[in-house]
């Protein structure tokens, strides 16, 4: 191989391993520009198909965490694609040997949308009105905010879920800001919730990357970390995550949780509801955005003090 240059382990050509849903392709897509754009790469997308697509069942009720994320990391520890994206979200808090967080873009919109119809805000949707979600995190606020609604559950992917109203089955669903503004639909948004009016989920909006942790130093890896990956972004996730490990929660428990920096200082919001959403127990915490994790993990013990796990387990 005279003249042959080899400086990593990684090949030309970067395969990158997806769900293929609407809303996951087009955020690999984007996760692939920016990885081309950082490395000077080809970087070509692998469908995976997931146990989540497959099962259409209630997704409380399919196994709780993880059944987007499992067959993707297979995939990467199996050698067959090179690095793989996920929404922050569906992400299980535990880590995984011999699998690294490689980085974290910035954030989108961390928010919930109501998309209703008749360009309806959640004040104007008449009384008993029919609101589709499988979440029971946004179940539970949508009731603390108007005790009238009708929760229908509700699976499949954004533009299933938004058709929904359209044809007239629903007066409204919530969805991610994040996945409509990415899918270019946020002409359906009719109001951006507050965090006030719904603590989004730990990690909403945020993207990971995950590598083989054999492969996080060379080159390739160092480039694209050193590039691509978000500080603010990372430490907000990394705190909105402990603070959902230290509940021992999983990402369709009714909990919510957003940090936020300023400087150097971060502050999260977090919150655990009855799913009836009868009561709440809310809090925030600050700190230095270094320790992150710390303040994550304060919120959490602060609020399983007052009670969080028994009021999480009731009806
Ligand atoms: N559970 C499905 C899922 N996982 C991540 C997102 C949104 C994308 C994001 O968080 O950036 C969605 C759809 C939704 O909640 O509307």
């Amino acid at each position: 191989m005279v003249g042959a240059e080899r400086t990593s382990v990684i090949p030309r050509t970067l395969k990158l391993g997806t769900r293929g849903s609407a809303l996951a392709m087009t955020q690999s897509g984007i996760v692939a520009r920016s990885v081309e754009a950082a490395t000077g790469r080809i970087v070509e997308l692998v469908q995976i198909r997931t146990e989540g697509d497959i099962n259409l069942g209630p997704l409380a009720t399919i196994g709780g965490t993880g059944v987007f994320v499992a067959a993707v990391r297979a995939a990467l520890a199996a050698g067959e694609v090179d690095l793989v994206v996920h929404s922050c979200k569906d992400l299980p808090t535990a880590p995984v040997d011999g699998i690294t967080l490689a980085v974290v873009p910035p954030r989108e919109d961390p928010s919930d949308a109501l998309c209703a119809r008749d360009d309806l805000t959640l004040d104007e949707l008449p009384l008993g009105s029919k609101v589709g979600t499988g979440s029971p995190r946004r179940a539970a606020q949508l009731l603390r905010l108007r005790p009238d609604l009708t929760i229908s559950d509700l699976r499949g992917n954004v533009p299933t879920r938004l058709g929904k109203v359209s044809n007239g089955e629903l007066d409204a669903v919530v969805l991610a800001a994040s996945g409509l503004n990415r899918l270019s639909l946020a002409g359906s948004i009719t109001q951006i919730l507050t965090a006030a009016q719904m603590l989004p989920a730990p990690g909403q909006g945020a993207l990971a990357v995950e590598c083989r942790t054999a492969d996080v130093d060379t080159d390739f890896y160092q480039a694209c970390i050193g590039q691509l990956d978000d500080f603010a972004t990372r430490a907000c996730i990394a705190a909105e995550r402990s603070f959902l490990a230290v509940l021992e929660a999983g990402c369709t428990a009714p909990v919510g949780a957003l940090a936020t920096i300023s400087g150097d200082e971060m502050t999260i919001l977090g919150a655990v509801f009855a799913p009836s959403g009868s009561t709440e127990l809310r809090g925030s915490a600050s700190g230095f955005a270094a320790d992150a994790e710390v303040i994550g993990a304060d919120l959490a013990s602060q609020l399983l003090a007052e009670g969080a796990a028994a009021l999480m387990a009731t009806g």
